[in-house]
Formats: structure tokens, C-alpha cells, sequence
């Protein structure tokens, strides 16, 4: 009997304390290669955190991470992982086409990058510096960042938050065949109708915990939808 495929990321019991403060609290979930794995949960709840663990930008105080079967922050999983971060403030001065040109430099087999560009809507402000982009247009930027060292496992923070609805359905296509080529994504939305759209999984998480879990039909096979789900199993910070 063939071996099952390893999962893109498996996530134990995962600690991680910052400023003194519990933000993740025992938090364990999956992600299954070439699937796309919707990670939801109210303002502060961990998700960014969780994120950054698994691309080696923090390291936890307990539990394991293993991104494509292997700890997270070698040269292997980096070169075979994409980030879409929040907000990059770094990259303010440089010109989006340039920033691309840079990122792809330091990729083996990279995307190519003019066809990146006009497949993601950018040519009209690539020589624009990054500061002085659109938020829509710096989420577009910071995608194409992600993607352009053609990723096995991609992870966005937010990615369509900013985007106006074509830019929005243009992204829902692209994380689409990203999947049917085999790519695992895994994103974090407070949208919920984009998790109803696209997951094939989806991971409530609270207060450095999941929640829930299962796919969309699952959490909804009561009747409810994908927001009262998460209204009734989350805490909000307000209210
Ligand atoms: N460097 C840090 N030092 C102290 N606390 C931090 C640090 N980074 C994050 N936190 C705290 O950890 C908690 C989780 O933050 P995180 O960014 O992971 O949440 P999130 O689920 O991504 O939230 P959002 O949906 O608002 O983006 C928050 O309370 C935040 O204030």
C-alpha cells in the first residue's frame, strides 16, 4: 500500500508566549498538501503568530512545527515556501517591478517576472515606488512576492484585505489554480464568504486555540452559516 502524502504542515500543541502573554495555547491542526487551508479567528486571536512560527520568524516556546515534513527555517523549507506578510514597511523606497526582479533573484527556478506582473494587474504602477502604492495595490505587490519562487506551500496573511472585488475575484482564480497545480495554500481571512468560496479546510482559532474545525459543509451541516459558526464558537475583543 502506497504511504499516505505527508501533510504541507503539521502544527502540535503549540506554545508561544510573547511579552509574557499566552498567544498560542496548545494549538494543534494540519494543513493537506495541494489543499487549501483557510485559518480563521477574531483580531489578536494568534493566526499572524501561527504564521510566523511556521516560516521560522518565531520561534515557539513549546510544541513542533513541521512545514513539508521538515522544521521550518532551513534553507530547503525556505527555498520551497512563500510568505504574503500583513504589511512589509520594509520594502518602502523600492520600486514594486524592481522589488519583484530582486525576489526572484534569489530563487533557483523563479516565476518569470513580466508575466507575473500582467498576470496580477501590476504593470501600470511597477515602477512606482512601494510606499507610495494603494493598500489594494501593495496587497497585489506583496502576492506576487509570495509567489514568484513558484512556492510548494504558500502562506497569506490576509490577502485579499484591501482588494476591491475584481481585484478580490482575480486573486480567488489565482489561489484556485495555484491549487490545481498542486500548490498546499494556507490563509488567514476575516472573510468569511472567501473561506465559503475556496477552503477545502477550515481552522477556527481562539485565544491560541482551534476552536473548530472541518470543512465548510461540516461546520455548516446545522443550518447555520459560516458566521454564526464562527460568532458562536470565538470571543471578540469588544462586546
Ligand atoms: N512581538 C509581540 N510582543 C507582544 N505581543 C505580541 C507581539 N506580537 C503579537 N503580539 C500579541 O499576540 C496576539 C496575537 O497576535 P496576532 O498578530 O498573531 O493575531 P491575529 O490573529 O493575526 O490578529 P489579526 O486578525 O488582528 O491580524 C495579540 O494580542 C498581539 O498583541
Amino acid at each position: 500500500m502506497p504511504s499516505p502524502t505527508p501533510s504541507a504542515l503539521e502544527v502540535r500543541d503549540l506554545t508561544v508566549r510573547l511579552g509574557g502573554t499566552p498567544v498560542l495555547d496548545g494549538l494543534s491542526l494540519t494543513a493537506r498538501t495541494g489543499a487549501l487551508t483557510a485559518l480563521l479567528g477574531p483580531n489578536g486571536a494568534g493566526k499572524t503568530t501561527l504564521l510566523r512560527c511556521c516560516t521560522g520568524l518565531v520561534t515557539p516556546d513549546g510544541g513542533a512545527v513541521q512545514v513539508l515534513g521538515r522544521a521550518p527555517g532551513s534553507p530547503e523549507v525556505t527555498a520551497a515556501v512563500g510568505l504574503m506578510p500583513q504589511s512589509t514597511g520594509a520594502w518602502s523606497g523600492i520600486r514594486a517591478g524592481e522589488l519583484l526582479n530582486y525576489l526572484a533573484s534569489l530563487y533557483a527556478h523563479p516565476l518569470d517576472v513580466p508575466a507575473l506582473i500582467a498576470r496580477l494587474g501590476i504593470g501600470s504602477y511597477a515602477r512606482t515606488p512601494y510606499r507610495r502604492l494603494s493598500g489594494g495595490q501593495q496587497q497585489a505587490v506583496n502576492l506576487a512576492g509570495a509567489l514568484v519562487g513558484r512556492p510548494e506551500l504558500v502562506f497569506l496573511d490576509e490577502p485579499t484585505a484591501g482588494m476591491d472585488p475584481h481585484a478580490r475575484r482575480a486573486t480567488w482564480d489565482l489561489l484556485r489554480e495555484l491549487r490545481s497545480a498542486g500548490v498546499s495554500v494556507v490563509l488567514t481571512t476575516h472573510a468569511m464568504d472567501e473561506a465559503a468560496a475556496l477552503a477545502d479546510q477550515v481552522w477556527m482559532i481562539d485565544r491560541g486555540r482551534v476552536a473548530a474545525s472541518g470543512t465548510v459543509a461540516e461546520l455548516t451541516a446545522d443550518g447555520e452559516s459560516l458566521e454564526s459558526v464562527f460568532l458562536a464558537r470565538t470571543h471578540g475583543v469588544l462586546g
